[in-house]
C-alpha cells in the first residue's frame, strides 16, 4: 500500500469515465416502486455523485388508486407537498439530476415542491422519467418552466413499471442491462462520460 502507482490517466487509455468532478453532483429521484431508482443508481455508478431519494412528510397511500385520486386532487388544486427530505448544502452542486416517473401524465407533485423550495439558478438541471408506457407527458417542460434560471439539459426516459397491471420493479436483470447502455449512451451525448 505505501508503494506508488505511475500516475497512468486511465481516463484517456479507456475512453471511459466522468467529465465532473463528482463533488458537484446531486442526483435527486422520487420513486414508489424503483424504477427511478435503478435509472437514479446507474446515473450514480456512470458519474458519481451524491444520491439523495426525495422523501414527502405525509407518504402517499400504498393503495395505487387511492395515489391516482390525491396526486389529481393535488395537480387540480397546485398543493405542494411538504417535503421530508432537506439539502443543505445546494450551494455545493453545479450538476442537478432530477428522477420522477410519470404520474398522471404530469411531474409528481414532490418534484414540484422541490423544484419550487430550492433556487437552481446558474445550475445545471438535468431530467431523467420513468413511465408506464405513455411516456412524459409534461414532465419536462414543466421542469424547464420550474427551473427557468438554469441550464436544463436533454433528459432521458424508458418505459419502467405499470403498477395499475400490478407490473411493480421491472428494470432489474435483462432490463437494467439495457437500461445501462442507454444511461451510457444519453451521459455521452451530454458530455458527462467520455
Ligand atoms: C400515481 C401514479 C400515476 C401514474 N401515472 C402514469 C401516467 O400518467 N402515465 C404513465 O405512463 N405511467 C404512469 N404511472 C406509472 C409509472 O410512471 C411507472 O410505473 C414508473 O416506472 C414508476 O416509477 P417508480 O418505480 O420509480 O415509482 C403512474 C404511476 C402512479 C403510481
Amino acid at each position: 500500500p505505501t508503494e506508488s502507482v505511475p500516475a497512468t490517466d486511465t481516463t484517456s487509455v479507456t475512453g471511459s469515465g466522468p467529465t465532473a468532478d463528482s463533488s458537484t453532483i446531486l442526483i435527486v429521484y422520487l420513486s414508489r416502486t424503483n424504477n427511478t431508482k435503478a435509472i437514479a443508481e446507474i446515473i450514480q455508478d456512470q458519474v458519481g455523485g451524491r444520491l439523495v431519494a426525495l422523501e414527502v412528510e405525509n407518504p402517499y397511500p400504498e393503495n395505487y388508486r387511492a395515489t391516482v385520486e390525491q396526486v389529481a386532487r393535488e395537480n387540480e388544486t397546485g398543493f405542494l407537498p411538504p417535503l421530508r427530505t432537506k439539502i443543505d448544502n445546494m450551494g455545493q452542486y453545479e450538476v442537478v439530476f432530477v428522477g420522477f416517473p410519470t404520474w398522471g401524465m404530469q411531474l409528481p407533485p414532490p418534484m414540484k415542491s422541490f423544484l419550487r423550495q430550492y433556487d437552481l439558478r446558474g445550475k445545471t438541471v438535468i431530467p431523467f422519467n420513468t413511465n408506464g408506457g405513455y411516456g412524459i407527458g409534461s414532465t419536462f417542460q414543466t421542469v424547464k418552466e420550474l427551473c427557468p434560471n438554469s441550464t436544463v439539459r436533454e433528459g432521458f426516459t424508458m418505459r419502467g413499471g405499470s403498477e395499475r397491471d400490478g407490473q411493480l420493479l421491472v428494470i432489474k436483470e435483462d432490463k437494467a442491462a439495457e437500461a445501462k447502455t442507454a444511461v451510457v449512451k444519453w451521459l455521452r451525448t451530454l458530455n458527462l462520460l467520455n
